[in-house]
């Protein structure tokens, strides 16, 4: 059967039927070769190493013992030449990190138990290949890190940038101090792993919200880089992201940055290309009136990398994108992908396929990360997909890759996690309006089904069937994941989202059986079922509210595109269906946001509102917000109402110079309202009026720059 090899080899031939394992193995060139890939064929061949034998020939090129296949191997970073035939194994790198890879191959090759007889000439598209740990939330555990250091080995992904901005050791204010010994060490640690799976280790620093541009600071700095250094850190990277004030200047970064490289990266000789994040980090931000990132082009040494998320914050990348900073920056970008980070949708689980990029790329870029969630184990289901797609560009097979992802995660319940897979790969309504595909193959099939019904004609009877399957087939999945032994980290790190999914697939059941019994005019059992499907909405409900709590956004959603619409709308419309035929009146109950948004500020007007029990709150937002003079922010309630409490904060003390909290009981008129403010918190002192609207006004007259912490109305 065709050999599946992850990532996909650029060139794979069979040259004759397997065979089994040899009873004795000799090893050439060992001694010479890559001692982890020395490492790696030690164990697959255990206990078969003998003086004569099956030749296994392995090195890098220059090796004497490879002399004869050197020619092979493609001139590139990187890469390697595998040939097995009756007689040997030949396995030869243009460098250490091909041979390792070459063995990553091998290993993959002989999990069947033979061997099969192939010739494979590969090696990687993109240079800088692998994760970014760069999102807001609970930074990643030392197991986590460790987890995943051994799947980009495994994977052939050659970097991981440490850059959580929670950790206080990476951003503002502690970058200048040291971490703590404890931490150091496991520090430490990490970074031998990394370097046994030919990971680089990049350890990055977020010095912009409070920097000085002077001597003491970036003393300081190259002092933080230095204990890195002696913790065993090779690879560096400075982060000018998500900071407003002094910090952002474009000339300053610049010199800051040619100084560290010319200090201390290029007078070090082992450390790698420094690497940075500009404050201008997406096309849609750039103003090139001001000419930042034509100041970083021009002025920043040529070997310093320069990272780019696309033509927004959160965005494929695409060629014509590609093209554009590639002339601002004056050198190939080096690509920072949001996806799946969640930290803006953090009630959402993405483990869809990775897909949307283009694939005739891979030369317009030096480098492409993925940002992932603060659940690690879930990431690897887009990290296994950014491995196929940045090592082998043009033929990447987004489904068949995401197949892949899944069977490596969980080989035993594959199925069951491909089923909760399915259905959870999209974030919702969210500020950066960037959505996934879900629940694709049912899709239609709800959509044709809700459509029939609606309009009162027999809805096919196949598609009942479907339906009912599909929600069984959740119900179970979700129970085998819960007792699954295949991933622990997985599947404690998720079971919120699992036990929300078997209670969604049990909900859609017994919306399948009301219908039935509307078929089979049985009025006892639609009652039934009835009241079944709002106890377990109300379950969904209370675990919504109990589970995953956080600032910016608390719950646990779940099939939240395609399934749960379509349960919803179809249980309140089964409701009226029973309620005129038998002259009842059961409760009809929509579930959706009946309050609305409002705002002239781009980066907030996408936003969702968030209703919960007792509030109604815009979903905060991690990024610097750029609001024009007279930019405004309303949450318009459906009705007047009489309000419990108004609170607003956007990370600033000074609000109250510039902004102003205002409500309107008609829609109209609007009046000021009278708040105290403690810290960065805005309350707002109730009157006795029922409010139709809240707003917040930038009534400055000139632009200002603040975070959207919190905007909530207590209802
Ligand atoms: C190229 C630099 C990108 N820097 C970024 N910093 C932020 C990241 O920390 C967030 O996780 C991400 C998603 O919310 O948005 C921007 S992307």
């Amino acid at each position: 059967q065709e050999i599946m090899l992850q990532p996909r080899p650029q060139d794979m031939k069979v040259i004759g039927k397997s065979l089994t394992l040899p009873e004795h193995v000799q090893l050439i060139g060992a001694d010479n070769a890559d001692t982890d890939a020395v490492n790696i064929l030690k164990d697959l061949f255990a206990g078969r190493m003998a003086k004569k034998g099956f030749k296994v020939i392995i090195g890098e090129k220059g090796d004497k013992a490879v002399k004869k296949y050197a020619r092979l191997v493609p001139q590139k970073p990187e890469a390697y030449y595998l040939s097995i035939d009756d007689k040997k194994l030949v396995l030869v790198g243009s460098d250490e990190r091909g041979t390792f890879y070459g063995m990553q191959t091998v290993s993959q090759l002989l999990k069947e138990g033979n061997l099969p007889q192939i010739n494979i000439t590969d090696y990687p598209d993109v240079r800088y290949r692998g994760v970014v740990e760069g999102f807001y939330g609970k930074p990643w555990s030392y197991e986590d890190r460790v987890s995943q250091l051994k799947f980009y080995g495994t994977n052939k992904l050659n970097t991981y940038i440490y850059g959580p901005k929670n950790d206080p050791f990476h951003s503002s204010p502690n970058w200048r101090k040291p971490y703590p010994q404890e931490e150091a060490a496991r520090m430490a640690e990490l970074v031998k792993l990394a370097k046994s799976n030919k990971v680089d280790f990049v350890w990055a620093i977020h010095p912009g919200q409070d920097i000085r541009w002077n001597d003491e600071d970036r003393e300081l700095l190259l002092q933080k880089f230095g204990q890195m250094y002696d913790l065993g850190i090779r690879s560096f990277a400075v982060f000018f992201d998500d900071i407003s004030g002094e910090g952002t200047d474009p000339l300053k970064q610049a010199e800051l940055l040619n100084y560290i490289d010319n200090q201390f990266v290029k007078v070090k000789k082992d450390v790698t290309p420094l690497v940075m994040c500009p404050t201008e980090y997406n096309k849609s931000w750039a103003n090139l009136e001001k000419g930042y990132l034509r100041t970083l082009g021009e002025k920043l040494n040529p070997s310093i990398q320069i990272m780019w998320t696309g033509d927004r914050v959160v965005a494929d990348i695409h060629r014509d994108g590609m093209d554009w900073i590639n002339t601002q920056i004056k050198r190939p970008a080096y690509i920072w992908w949001n996806f799946p980070v969640t930290d803006y949708v953090r009630d959402h689980l993405l483990m869809g396929p990775v897909y949307g990029n283009d694939t005739d790329i891979a030369q317009t870029m030096s480098g492409f990360v993925a940002n992932p969630m603060e659940h690690a184990e879930a990431s690897k289901v887009a990290i296994y997909g950014v491995a196929d797609y940045t090592w082998n560009m043009e033929k990447y097979d987004p489904n068949a890759a995401w197949q892949g992802s899944l069977k490596a995660i969980m080989p035993t319940n594959y199925e069951a996690l491909r089923v909760f897979a399915s259905h959870n790969s999209d974030l919702g309504v969210n500020g950066h309006k960037y959505r996934r595909e879900e629940s694709v193959i049912i899709k239609p099939v709800t959509e044709r089904f809700l459509t029939a019904f609606q309009s009162e004609s027999a809805y096919p009877k196949d598609d009942f069937t479907t339906l009912e399957r599909e929600f069984k087939s959740i119900v179970v999945a979700s129970d085998i994941l819960l007792r699954s032994k295949d991933n622990d980290l997985l599947i404690k790190d998720i079971n919120p989202w699992i036990k929300q999914f078997g209670l969604l697939g049990q909900t859609g059941a017994a919306v399948m059986d009301m219908l039935r019994d509307l078929e089979t005019s049985d009025k006892e059992s639609f009652k039934l079922d009835y009241s079944l499907v709002k106890e377990l909405k109300e379950q969904m409900f209370e675990l919504d509210a109990t589970n995953n709590i956080n600032p910016w956004q608390p719950g646990v959603k779940v099939g939240s595109l395609v399934l749960v619409p379509f349960v919803n709308n179809l249980y309140a419309q089964a409701t009226e269906r029973y309620n005129k035929q038998f002259g009842e009146n059961l409760a009809v109950v929509y579930d959706y946001c009946p309050h609305t948004l409002l705002s002239n500020i781009s980066q907030v007007k996408s936003l969702p509102l968030q209703l919960k029990e007792k509030t109604v709150s815009l979903s905060p937002s991690n990024e610097v917000i750029k609001a024009d003079k007279d930019a405004f922010i309303t949450i318009q309630l459906l009705k007047a109402t009489k309000l419990r409490s108004i609170e607003f904060n956007a990370g600033k003390a000074n609000l109250l110079q510039w902004g102003e909290l205002q409500f309107t009981t008609d829609g109209e008129n609007w009046q000021a309202l009278a708040c105290e403010q403690d810290g960065e918190l805005l309350k707002a002192t109730m009157g006795k009026e029922s409010v139709k609207a809240v707003r917040f006004l930038n009534k400055s007259g000139v632009p200002q720059e603040f975070y959207l912490r919190k905007f909530t109305l207590g209802l």
